[in-house]
């Protein structure tokens, strides 16, 4: 990252007393967890939606409808460190970071679409797309990209704690270890006690909750006194902008598109987001939780819908915190913000209070809990869905019954929370933070991303292609980003291995590099997978209710593999669905060649410097688009 060091030891008092910290992040997890417990017995009653029964806990019995698809899938994706970092990015590098933030986590999302629907045509029973790999490739390959899914979840959820942390911490005054250790606490409970249903109905009031403090802040930021309007956010940047020249920008100008640092972060975000997205269960795992039919809109509407909260909330946070930086109501007054702090993601909460004071701070305190919260629950049941089937059913216990695998589903969400908290832990204790962590995380989560799709899609991709690519691809990466850090900086440290450049060759080697080996690979030694034989193995557990009781709760059919498949669980997909596989195809290109290369490319190429009358119109779209996303992901 090119941030000028700054650094100055004066601490900023925090804005918030330390009950607060421990009231929203111990209470409000407990009322969450208790809400569960009342939710899920009223499911039980109604719906007869019985978390002890494993299909209902993994995949809510994979009929789980567009709207919550779609509010799941932008609170999942919500990460903290997204409402963090598209502020980070603006205030570092003008009005392309919030823009690339934006256009850097919607591709991937609408993309997924068309991969889960293709998924749930070839495999329909599957839990976790693992299992897909252990079918076709056996067992090296599972443990493989076992490991580079583990890896990948232990990352997020890593560089997720470590933003909300630190924000909390300043907000509060908790100690970081504190907070560290007691966000999981209120997740792990709603999650075993509802299961993936829990983090779909969470979902739902996280996202809702979100957007509404969103437009809060941004609003409350245009019609502080000292900003007043659209306008008035232009003139305090134009006012600002000789302090801040941007290295690499057109004219160092804040109001440009054309910024090299932008496009480099644009790279890194684009594909370490796939990495994320690809190489995360739980994205597979809502997907196998839909309803054939939900799938595709509800992660298409997911995906544009997530666009407009980081480019709308990273544009006006990030612009405002230029603009009164050097204000007196700025809390780091009359100094600038460290680099420690700008990279801790305090930028927003910093120019939250400036603008709305305590309420501001309880605004982005609620807001950082709701996307740990949210988040957390979605990677917990994630790792939790490949301990239990990944390793304990396929390793320990073919036989297991529905309460081992549950118990064993239980244990996997409690294991990974604690020991993502212990390394964040140590992580922090490292000198590591949330900056460092969003720039070079895509190096070690982006290996498996073409060999994963391609065992999907590509009948050819051999197991040895699949698993050499994935382990080479990984090397190629670390040695690409460590070389660079090298080779730039002269040296292999914290300091180094977190700037731009390194990250994004060691990014885009670790994602691309496995692209190319798996192509000559299997084109030198080729499979010739039958997609027929994904379905030979049974997946579906049966539940542990008799047949009699069953009879009476829900109509019984016999699955063509023997399972006793109740009507909600049963797996449907029929050639209708073809045409979903389409429309997530042409979506995802649009969703890709709109967003984020005819939209802004053009901006970039012609090195426009964005007048009041532009940035009135584009401040008035993202204010548009976000209240119609925050909308319809709340109404459908
Ligand atoms: N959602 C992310 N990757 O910020």
């Amino acid at each position: 990252m090119s941030l000028l060091l700054r650094s100055d030891d004066t601490i900023i008092p925090s804005p918030l007393p330390q009950g607060a910290g421990y009231a929203v992040v111990v209470a409000v997890g407990l009322i969450f967890a208790l809400g569960m417990i009342g939710i899920t017995r009223l499911l039980k009653k109604t719906l007869n939606e019985d978390n002890a029964n494993v299909e209902t806990f993994m995949v809510a019995n994979r009929s789980v409808g567009t709207g919550l698809v779609a509010s799941a899938v932008v609170s999942s994706w919500l990460w903290s460190t997204a409402l963090l970092s598209c502020v980070l990015v603006t205030y570092l590098y003008g009005v392309s970071g919030g823009f690339w933030y934006g256009a850097g986590c919607t591709p991937m999302i609408v993309f997924f679409a068309y991969l889960g629907v293709v998924c749930k045509k070839r495999i329909p029973e599957a839990h976790t797309v693992l299992e897909i790999v252990r079918i076709r490739y056996g067992t090296v390959a599972h443990l493989v990209f076992t490991f580079l899914a583990v890896v990948n979840n232990l990352f997020n959820t890593i560089n997720m704690i470590l933003g909300a942390a630190a924000v909390i911490t300043f907000l509060t005054g908790i100690h970081i270890m504190a907070s560290t250790f007691l966000l999981p606490v209120g997740v792990v409970l709603y999650t075993l006690v509802g299961g993936i249903k829990a983090t779909f109905l969470t979902d739902y009031i996280h996202t809702f909750v979100i957007a509404i403090l969103c437009c809060y802040l941004t609003t409350k930021t245009l019609t502080h006194h000292d900003v007043g309007s659209i306008d008035g956010l232009y003139d305090l940047v134009v006012k600002a902008q000789p302090s801040y020249e941007v290295d690499g920008n057109y004219q160092g100008s804040l109001l440009t598109m054309n910024s090299q640092q932008g496009i480099f972060f644009a790279i890194i975000l684009l594909v370490s987001n796939f990495g994320a997205v690809i190489m995360d269960t739980s994205y597979f795992i809502k997907a196998f939780a839909a309803s054939p039919k939900a799938v595709v809109p509800g992660y298409v509407v997911g995906g544009f819908a997530y666009f407009s909260i980081p480019w709308s909330l990273g544009t006006i946070m990030g612009l405002a915190a230029l603009g009164l930086e050097s204000s007196p109501i700025f809390p780091t007054y009359p100094r600038t913000m460290t680099s420690l702090e700008v990279t801790n993601g305090l930028v927003l909460p910093y120019v939250a209070v400036a603008v709305a004071g305590k309420g501001g701070a309880v605004a982005v305190l609620l807001m950082t809990f709701m996307a740990i919260t949210s988040t957390l629950s979605a990677q917990v049941i994630a790792v939790s869905s490949i301990f239990t089937f990944d390793f304990y059913r396929t390793y320990i216990n073919k036989n297991a019954d529905n309460k081992d695998v549950i118990r064993w589903s239980h244990l996997g969400v409690v294991l990974f929370a604690a020991i993502s908290a212990g390394l964040t832990a140590a992580f922090n204790y490292g000198g590591i933070n949330m900056g460092w962590t969003l720039y070079m995380i895509g190096v070690v989560t982006c290996p498996g991303i073409f060999p994963l799709i391609l065992t999907i899609l590509w009948n050819k991709q051999s197991a040895l292609a699949a698993v050499v690519s994935a382990v080479a691809g990984l090397g190629t990466g670390l040695g690409v980003w460590l070389g660079t850090a090298q080779a730039l900086f002269g040296e292999v440290t914290v300091d180094s291995t977190g700037q731009t450049l390194p990250c994004m060759y060691g990014t885009v080697a670790s994602a691309l590099s496995p692209l190319l080996y798996t192509v000559i690979l299997s084109l030198i030694w080729p499979d010739n997978y039958d997609w027929a034989r994904f379905t030979d193995e049974k997946l579906l557990l049966d539940n542990d209710t008799s047949a009699e009781e069953s009879e009476r709760e829900a109509p019984i059919r016999r699955s063509n593999k023997g399972g006793v498949l109740s009507e909600a669980s049963e797996v449907v997909y029929d050639q209708t669905d073809l045409r979903w596989q389409r429309y997530a195809l042409i979506w995802s290109l649009f969703s890709f060649f709109g967003i984020w290369v005819l939209w802004p490319l053009p901006m970039y190429g012609s090195k426009y410097i964005f007048s009041k009358v532009i940035m009135d119109c584009s401040v008035t779209h993202m204010v548009v688009d976000k209240s119609f996303h925050t909308w319809l992901v709340s109404i459908i």
